[in-house]
Parts: C-alpha cells; structure tokens; sequence
C-alpha cells in the first residue's frame, strides 16, 4: 500500500492533529471494511473515497517517511476519514514469516485479537496505538497514535475474516479481481514500474494461491457490495478490456441499490455510439437481480472502455440511486481523477458508486445519531 499513490500531487501534507476533524459530542464514528489481496486496487480505490469525501488535505499521517518529523506509516488521513491497513496487525516481520514458513495470508500471521480491541476502541470514539508493519525493510515499527475521526475504513486482507472484528464494520465491501486480471495488473505494476520478472510475479501469485483460496476469498460471501472485475464478454481474444460487475446484496441495513432504467428489471444496454463513444469491443451495460452466493442481490455491470470521459454523463442518466446530490456529480468524480487507473472504464464507475454509497450511509447513520442525542437532550431537559 503505498501513501504517496493516495497523496494528490497538489496537496499538501500536514499534522495529524490539524487533520482530524473532530467528532461531534457522542456521535461515534462509522467503520468500513475494504477487503482485497494486495495489488487489487485498493490505493486507487481509497484515491476515489477520500476525493468525495474532500478536505483540503489528504496524505500520510505524520507526513509519511522522508518528511521532518515523519515516519514509515500506511495510515492515511484527510479532513473526515482514516484509512487503516490490516498489514499494520502482522504477527511476524518478513523474517519472522521465513521461520514460520507461513504467508502473511494465514490468519495465524494475525493479531485478530488486538485488531478487534482496537477497531472497538476506535469505533468507541478512542485514541490507540496500533502497531506498524514497514513495508520498505519488513520490520514491525514503533506504533503510531491514531484518534478516531468520522469514518474509519481498514482495508487489507482479511477486514471479515474474524467475526468480532466483522460485526464492528457498518460496511463491507470486497473487491474481487479475477486471475487473469490480476496477473495483468501485477504486471503492470511489478515488472514495468519495479523491474521484477514475469517468472518471479507468477511465481509469487501462485504461491499465494492456495492460502489466498482458503482465507481471502471466502470474505465475498459476506461482504455488502462486490466489485468484481472480468476480462471482457465481447471478444473472449480480447485480453485488456474489463467487464465489471457491482453486486449490492440485498437488505443492508441503510442501503440501498443502485440500478440501470427501471428498479428489480432486467436489463441489458447498448449506449448509442453518437452519445458515448467506445473503442472495439465496444461498450454494453447491464442490470438484474442474482442470488449472489446465496443472498438476493442487484447487480450492475458495465463491460468495455469509453473513449471520452464527459460521455459518461450520458450513462449517469440512466443510473438511479446513485446516491449524488446532483445531476453530474459522478461525471465530475470521474474526471476529477481522469489519470487514476479505471477511469475509462466500469473499475473507475463502480468504484465511484461505493464511495457514493459510503458517503451515504455516513451522513445517514450521522443523522440518526444526532437525532438520538438531540431526543436525549431533549428528555433530560
Ligand atoms: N482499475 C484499474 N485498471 C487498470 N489497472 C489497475 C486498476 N487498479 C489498479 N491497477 C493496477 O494495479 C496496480 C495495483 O493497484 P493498487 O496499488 O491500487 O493496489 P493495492 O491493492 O493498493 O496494492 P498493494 O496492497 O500491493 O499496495 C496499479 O499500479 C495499477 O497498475
Ligand atoms: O499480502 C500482503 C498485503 O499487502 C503483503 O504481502 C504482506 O503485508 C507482507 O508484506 P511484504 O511482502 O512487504 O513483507
């Protein structure tokens, strides 16, 4: 996980006391969990979060290694939320894993205990001290003080896996990024822009496998939303192109779906070529209802790449329950991340609606929560 791929270029990192908006007197925080394996996505995803959520800063906290003051931290902060990574619960350091022989995968490589005390704490609206696992040398490093802010989100491998640690998050969402795909991004990432080889890639992908099948995977079945990412429906030749779908589970307590045309039909799309232009395979969307995994669901999927991202505005018409504030709103978060891997396609557009989603769900619970306080206060009088 990598700060500096959150932190926008012209942002400016700050304190970590300056950042933190303070939370309203007894208004606790709302807790979400982000579940992927590593190189799934995630900095892009927690990119497109903090960016709805706003604020004038967004970065690492403390400043982040190479600052004055700063340290080695996957910790992440803007004005209203944190971003926590799981890697932070680590039991081992790397050397201590080559004794074990055991992947950071394994839940016996993780601190479920100390993850639930303090996901607890913070959901409670306290300070904590959570441990640091450095990703640069593979060292376990001095904790690092975390003050609870509105919305907390723990990302990493295993947010589901622990049922304690489960029932604390308000959402859950997993991003599930097929085989193939997966290998493409690796790549992308790990041999184009780190020099690593093709062998040593999928040799670590498939050494992963199997703990990966065991203990990562199994958490989509419990997750609130699925982003799930294919190669493409329209030209099985076609390597690059991205199908993804968006499954909303059913019955989530403060969401509700997002749908294409018409609520609970079924539907399939082809945009008119003069309103949104798509290069070869072209473009298709889609939406119904699936038992997902045994739990009614609603799933919209977009299959294919657009050429012009304003375009998409001819999309977010046909889109409901978006939860925007306004027409263009998920237009605008596109383009206002038009360089982020995604942004010409469903990874980009799905990821959007769950930020959309979140934001919902915080300002709904925060409502609810004021309105209890304000009846107590009321009461007391
Ligand atoms: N939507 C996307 N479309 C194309 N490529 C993508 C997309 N999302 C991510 N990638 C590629 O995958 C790589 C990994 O993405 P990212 O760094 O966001 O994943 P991560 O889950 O945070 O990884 P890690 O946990 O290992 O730090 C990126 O460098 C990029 O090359
Ligand atoms: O699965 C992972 C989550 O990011 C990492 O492999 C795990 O955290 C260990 O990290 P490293 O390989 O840097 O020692």
């Amino acid at each position: 996980f990598a700060p500096s791929a959150f932190m926008p270029k012209s942002l400016s990192v700050a304190s970590s006391s300056s950042l933190n908006m303070a939370l309203a007197d007894g208004v606790k925080p709302i807790i979400i969990g982000v579940a992927a394996d590593s190189g799934c996505g995630k900095s892009t995803f927690m990119r497109r979060l903090t960016n709805i959520f706003g604020g004038d800063v967004v970065g690492p906290l403390g400043g982040g290694h190479g600052t004055e003051g700063g340290w080695e931290t996957n910790t992440l902060v803007s004005d209203l939320t944190t971003v926590i990574c799981l890697d932070d619960y680590h039991i081992n350091d790397r050397n201590g894993r080559k004794e074990s022989g055991l992947t950071a995968l394994n839940p016996i490589e993780n601190n479920f205990d100390l993850m639930f005390e303090q996901i607890a704490a913070l959901k409670n609206g306290d300070t904590i001290m959570k441990p640091i696992y450095n990703h640069a040398n593979g060292t376990l490093d001095t904790p690092e003080k975390i003050e609870a802010t509105p919305i907390i989100i723990f990302e990493g491998l295993h947010p589901m896996h622990d049922d304690r640690v489960r029932d604390l998050l308000d959402f859950t969402l997993y991003l599930d990024i097929s085989d193939d795909v997966k290998l493409n991004w690796k790549v992308q990432r790990d041999m184009e822009e780190r020099g690593h080889s093709l062998e040593s890639i999928m040799a670590s992908i498939e050494a992963r496998k199997p703990d990966f099948d065991a203990f990562i995977d199994p958490q989509k079945k419990d997750s609130d939303m699925i982003i799930e990412v294919l190669p493409t429906a329209l030209d099985k030749d076609d390597k690059k192109t991205l199908r993804v779908r968006c499954i909303q589970k059913e019955g989530v307590s403060d969401f509700s779906p997002c749908y294409l045309f018409d609520s609970g039909s079924t539907i399939e799309w082809s945009p008119a070529a003069d309103k949104l232009s798509s290069p070869a395979p072209g473009m298709k969307l889609k939406y119904g209802t699936e038992d997902y995994m045994g739990k009614p669901s609603q799933v919209v999927e977009m299959d294919g790449n657009f050429d012009n991202l304003q375009e998409l505005v001819y999309i977010e018409s046909a889109l409901s329950n978006t939860k925007t504030k306004y027409y263009g709103e998920l237009t605008q978060a596109m383009l206002s991340l038009a360089d982020a891997p995604g942004s010409n396609n469903g990874t980009g557009l799905m990821q959007t609606l769950a930020a959309f989603a979140i934001r919902d769900l915080y300002e709904k619970k925060s409502a609810i929560a004021a309105k209890a306080l304000n009846e107590k206060a009321a009461a007391k009088a």
